[in-house]
């Protein structure tokens, strides 16, 4: 196709507090997060509430009696990593409870002996730079705010850039926001997280500097427990270099050492073999989490509830119902200002290969034998091994023209000062990939993500089979396409869930449309809703590996993507041209025709 140049129900779950132990500990950090509540009409004894993770209540499942506070025999009989997750949980879900029964949060604070002992410090290195600004700071300050930080914290930014602690602060402030339901106190506590931030200038290769860094923290710290976590917000080609101070001169000597590392994870699937190589050269994959914000996603953490919680979608889901499944993605802006990276990596190494492809493999995995991280990424990496590596001949990719449109003029990608005139470097693409296996074979997935476009936009659009033998086909005229349900989860801007059914028109006659059943988040759940970096580095605190992609998943995603990127680029594949503001090259339509499919993003109905 490419042209050759060169919900929630109001039930409680309640959970003994003598009976808790480690077992239970593990199955609530992978399905909710707890709430430990004082409540009077249950003789004013603490108890733990599970709560879906957006603070509604969970299904119910049981009610068991309380016996007993949660003392210290049953906190020493958890494991110190469990208890400082119990005990962070304590404090952020305190802070998730809704409506008017809640409390202020630092009166129902229990400050347990272990968590006086303990510090977490958190080292954004890269910390001048604009993930840091834009996303890691403001998610820690919100983290804080909610109380889900434990007691003792310290922020460290590191970074080449010359900085004091008070340039750092002013810095970070600029960017800090409070959540629009929660603005009680936002002034005092973000003086107060503020506080807790601190700078260290040094080079990303100096283990001297890294050795300046660990005394500093060791200051912080205070002879207490020290767990260290290192957010790598800083370009690939440095990744090994910190790693490598980091975990030498760096890591601490008392409590855990992990590294939250930001994609692109390698170029193909040599480089990414090679960087996991030279990262395991100084931490265990137990230590490293790879980040994909997407996973982070309030309707991407929902996709597994929707499918495995409700009985009504399982039994659907599988090449006997589904046409085709869509997972698109699109941006109303293009790479300003991020020119030079992404000239480098472009749309299918920047949002397939990782964003879009970690939903699709959460979208087709088989049930997994439990919600712990392993289990999970287990099946995902099923889905993956199951791929077929992409062709180039179900590959569609372009590039943004420049254009002018209500006498503003919008620059081409190559017009961009940080690009080359010359690149030929896709900022869109559209693709259809296949799972080989009993459960999807022959369905196709496509996929489209693009720069520039009409829209900013990110869902997952489920297309249903025809109804065979359609009663009421003549009431449609010809179009069957239309007679056919579509269930779509629109994971951004305005996150919902909607299906697409037909129905009959009010009236004497018999006339049917599409109607949608609709779940709108911001009128079902008017709270905010957090952002995807807050969920990722709070796993990342308590040890929670499911959002994060496992070594073997990574090597499977890049195994589908290399050899087409190989023949794009060594073919030197020409993209189709689209307007700035337009919605993408003509191209993507013949494909999804080629599969029988209609993009639903582009039917005008949604
Ligand atoms: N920005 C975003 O929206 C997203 C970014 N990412 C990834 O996160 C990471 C950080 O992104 P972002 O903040 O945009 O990156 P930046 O380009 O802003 O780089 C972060 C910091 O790294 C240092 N740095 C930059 N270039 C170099 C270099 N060539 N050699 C050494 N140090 C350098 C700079 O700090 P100093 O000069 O002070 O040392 C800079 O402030 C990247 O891996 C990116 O791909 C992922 C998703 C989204
Ligand atoms: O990872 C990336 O994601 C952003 C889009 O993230 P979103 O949460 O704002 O949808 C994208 O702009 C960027 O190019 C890419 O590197």
């Amino acid at each position: 196709m490419a042209t050759q140049l060169n919900p929630s129900s109001s039930t409680t779950t309640l959970i003994s507090p003598s009976s808790f132990n480690q077992q239970s500990v593990k199955s609530i950090s992978t399905k909710s997060r707890l709430v430990f509540k004082t409540q009077s009409n249950f003789n004013q004894k603490k108890q733990f509430e599970l709560k879906s993770s957006n603070g509604s209540p969970l299904n119910a499942v049981s009610l068991h009696d309380v016996s007993s506070n949660m003392n210290e025999s049953v906190l020493s009989s958890i494991k110190p990593l469990r208890r400082l997750f119990l005990i962070s949980c304590y404090h952020c879900l305190l802070a998730f409870r809704v409506g008017a029964a809640e409390k202020p949060l630092a009166k129902e604070t229990v400050v347990l002996p272990e968590e006086t002992k303990t510090n977490l410090s958190v080292t954004v290195v890269g910390a001048s730079g604009d993930l840091a600004k834009k996303k890691i700071f403001p998610a820690l300050f919100a983290l804080f705010y909610e109380g889900c930080l434990p007691q003792n914290f310290t922020i460290f930014g590191y970074a080449r850039t010359k900085m004091t602690d008070e340039e750092l602060r002013e810095m970070i402030s600029r960017t800090l926001t409070c959540r629009i339901d929660k603005r009680e106190n936002c002034g005092d506590k973000m003086e107060e997280f503020l506080e807790r931030c601190f700078y260290h200038s040094g080079q990303y290769g100096s283990e001297e500097n890294f050795a300046e860094l660990d005394t500093k923290l060791k200051q912080k710290e205070g002879g207490k427990l020290s767990n260290r976590l290192f957010y790598l917000s800083i370009p690939p080609d440095i990744f090994v270099d910190v790693v490598r101070c980091a975990s030498e001169r760096a890591s601490s000597k008392t409590g855990w050492t992990r590294v939250i590392v930001e994609k692109p994870f390698g170029r193909d699937s040599e480089s990414s073999g090679e960087l996991t190589r030279s990262l395991k050269k100084y931490l265990a994959e137990e230590q490293i989490f790879r980040i994909d914000h997407y996973l982070g996603k309030e309707l991407v953490e929902n996709l597994s509830v929707l499918r495995f919680s409700n009985l009504v979608f399982e039994p659907l889901w599988s090449r006997n119902y589904i046409r085709s499944v869509q997972f698109i993605f699109s941006e109303d802006f293009g790479t300003e200002g991020r020119g030079g990276y992404f000239n480098n990596y472009g749309i299918i190494r920047d949002i397939m290969q990782n964003h879009l492809l970690q939903i699709l493999a959460l979208f087709a995995m088989e049930t997994p034998v439990s919600l712990d991280a392993e289990d999970i990424r287990n099946e995902k990496v099923k889905v993956l091994r199951s791929m077929r590596q992409l062709k180039l001949e179900d590959v569609v990719v372009g590039q943004y023209k420049g254009h002018s449109k209500g006498g503003k003029t919008f620059l081409g990608y190559t017009e961009d000062p940080t690009v080359p005139n010359d690149s030929i470097t896709p900022t869109f693409a559209a693709a259809a990939l296949f799972i080989d296996n009993a459960r999807w074979d022959g369905v196709p997935f496509l996929m489209k993500a693009g720069k520039a476009l009409n829209t900013r936009r990110a869902e997952i659009r489920v297309q249903f089979r025809h109804v065979p033998g359609n009663l009421y086909k003549r009431n449609f005229g010809t179009d069957m396409d239309k007679a056919t349900n579509e269930l779509v989860l629109r994971v951004q801007p305005n996150e919902a869930i909607f299906l697409k059914i037909n129905n009959k028109i009010p009236g004497l006659g018999m006339r049917l449309d599409r109607s949608d059943l609709n779940l709108l988040y911001s009128m079902r759940y008017p709270k905010e809703i957090p952002d995807a970096y807050e969920r990722l580095l709070l796993d990342a605190i308590e040890g929670e590996r499911r959002l994060f992609i496992r070594s073997d998943e990574l090597d499977a995603a890049w195994s589908i993507f290399t050899p087409l990127l190989k023949e794009l680029e060594s073919n030197k594949i020409a993209p189709e041209l689209y307007p700035y503001g337009s919605r993408g090259p003509v191209g993507a339509h013949y494909l999804a025709a080629k599969y029988n499919a209609r993009w639903g993003d582009l039917a005008g109905d949604d």
